[in-house]
């Protein structure tokens, strides 16, 4: 039956909770042991540095912390353990739940913490692992404190995913970078022994020059150059959560953190391939090339992605000396192809075609067109939020090759992908043709 309770905080009553049911990287100039050189601790250009601003969770929790000892190797119940998904119901959020609940032995109880709640979670309020959902906002430290709270493992894929101009480049800081502040700090205050982060290629590149990164690992020197505020969080977020390792949360054991770093993550319930598909249909079933198709791009199917994350948050504890601080690439058997030949791989069997060997407008005209759009974006600020696809930004990343090649989460926590090309495929045609049958 489930349960409806709120958390008081701050007077006020915020976070919400409805129903009950760990690369030390080495990169250049930036000095820790170990793997992990391709790192986001490249520049963020016109961005505060970290230790600027401490998140108020200190103040906020006031006893939390001493009545909560989650120590898991030594607890008496270290067989069912508490896990939170933090951004528990976006596109790769959701696939983390749904993977834990299956493929995770020793869940006890799963907190699903998210701005917006997905109605789907009151299907798994029925399964015998408690799920409890809580509505609540990663900048507000009180409520990510009351979340983490109790939990022994805190995976955290919230964030703001935004490069076409949505959000302005403050609201991308907050969530992003003071969100992640909150998250370790609610982890070391109430004694939270393992964190996974979900991190981004982009912390890596493309860079501003447009440096191809061909088959890179986590130790490939690249120069990581971001003036862009949403790579610029993501760089900042890593970073704090890998020079979080080893910190002494309460209880006086240390916290094991690691970054896990999708490249273009696809499958059942990407936004971005549904819009190209939807249009693709309104242009009659025409996709129009853009760019060329030897520009290749990384891409990672979203199963694979929770199942690295599951996975790597199962083995923090029992390779914490290995893991800890670590990044790692998320990666599969999904070929290497361009952005848009990739995305035919699933838009094709749909009935789309992509018309053009080559890109049928020049590629200056596209850094123009590219350029109008953040013009108009700028000039019509005021009245409408006008955030098309293409902008200067995401051209560029588009045209940039950015590909990897690594098996380092193999090597370290036993992954390989659960998922194979063929299936990811076919899962993916599948949820492309629903979502675009019911868009009609
Ligand atoms: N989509 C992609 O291709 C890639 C995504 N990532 C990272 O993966 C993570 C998940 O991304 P997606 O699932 O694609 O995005 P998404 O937008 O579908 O999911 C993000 C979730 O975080 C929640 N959220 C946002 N702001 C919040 C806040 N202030 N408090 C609480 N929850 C909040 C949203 O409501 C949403 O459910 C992000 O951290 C993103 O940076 C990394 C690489 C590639
Ligand atoms: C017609 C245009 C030139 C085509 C525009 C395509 C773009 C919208 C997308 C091309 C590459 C994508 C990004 C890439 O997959 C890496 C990403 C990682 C993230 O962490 C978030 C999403 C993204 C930035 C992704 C966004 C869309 C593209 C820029």
């Amino acid at each position: 039956m489930p349960v409806e309770h709120r958390v008081a905080a701050r007077g006020r009553l915020r976070a919400r909770v409805v129903g009950v049911v760990a690369g030390r990287v080495s990169v250049p100039g930036m000095g820790q042991e170990g793997e992990g050189g391709a790192s986001g601790r490249g520049r963020c250009v016109g961005w505060p540095a970290l230790d600027e601003r401490r998140g108020p969770l200190q103040a906020s929790l006031g006893t939390l912390g001493q009545r909560l000892q989650p120590g898991m190797a030594d607890s008496a119940q270290a067989q069912k353990l508490v896990y939170l998904v933090t951004g528990g119901c976006g596109f790769l959020g959701e696939h983390v739940v749904r993977m834990l609940l299956q493929r995770e032995p020793r869940l006890g109880e799963l907190r699903v913490f998210d701005r917006h709640l997905g109605p789907w979670l009151e299907e798994l309020k029925t399964g015998p692992v408690r799920v409890t959902a809580i509505q609540g906002d990663v900048t507000e430290a009180h409520e990510v404190a009351a979340a983490v709270a109790g939990a022994h493992v805190v995976i955290h894929t919230a964030g703001l995913v935004d490069v076409f101009g949505r959000a302005s480049p403050e609201t991308i800081h907050e969530v992003n970078v003071q969100g992640t502040r909150n998250v370790i700090e609610a982890c070391v205050q109430t004694g939270t022994r393992f964190l996974v982060y979900t991190s981004s290629m982009e912390v890596v590149g493309p860079n501003t020059k447009g440096h191809p990164f061909y088959r890179g690992n986590e130790d490939t020197l690249y120069e990581a150059v971001h003036r862009h505020p949403y790579p610029c969080s993501k760089a900042l977020a890593e970073r704090l959560v890998l020079e979080a390792n080893g910190r002494e949360v309460h209880g006086g054991l240390p916290l094991v953190t690691c970054a896990l770093r999708p490249t273009g993550i696809y499958g059942e319930g990407h936004q971005i391939m549904r819009d190209f598909y939807r249009q693709g249909l309104r242009l009659g079933g025409w996709l129009f090339r853009a760019i060329p198709a030897s520009v290749e791009h990384g891409r990672v199917y979203v199963g694979n992605v929770a199942w690295m994350h599951v996975l790597a948050a199962r083995e923090l504890e029992r390779r914490a000396a290995l893991m800890g601080g670590q990044v790692y690439f998320c990666y599969d058997g999904s070929p290497y192809k361009s952005y848009e030949d990739f995305n035919m791989e699933f838009l094709g069997p749909c009935g789309l075609q992509l018309v053009g060997a080559r890109p049928l407008l020049p590629y200056w005209l596209l850094v123009f067109l590219a350029a109008l759009n953040a013009l108009l974006q700028w000039l019509l600020r005021p009245l409408v939020l006008y955030a098309p696809l293409l902008n200067p930004y995401t051209l560029a990343v588009a045209n940039t090759t950015f590909t990897v090649s690594t098996d380092k989460a193999q090597r370290h926590f036993g992954y390989e992908p659960l998922f194979s090309w063929e299936d990811s495929r076919t899962r993916t045609i599948l949820w492309v043709q629903a979502a675009g049958s019911s868009a009609q």
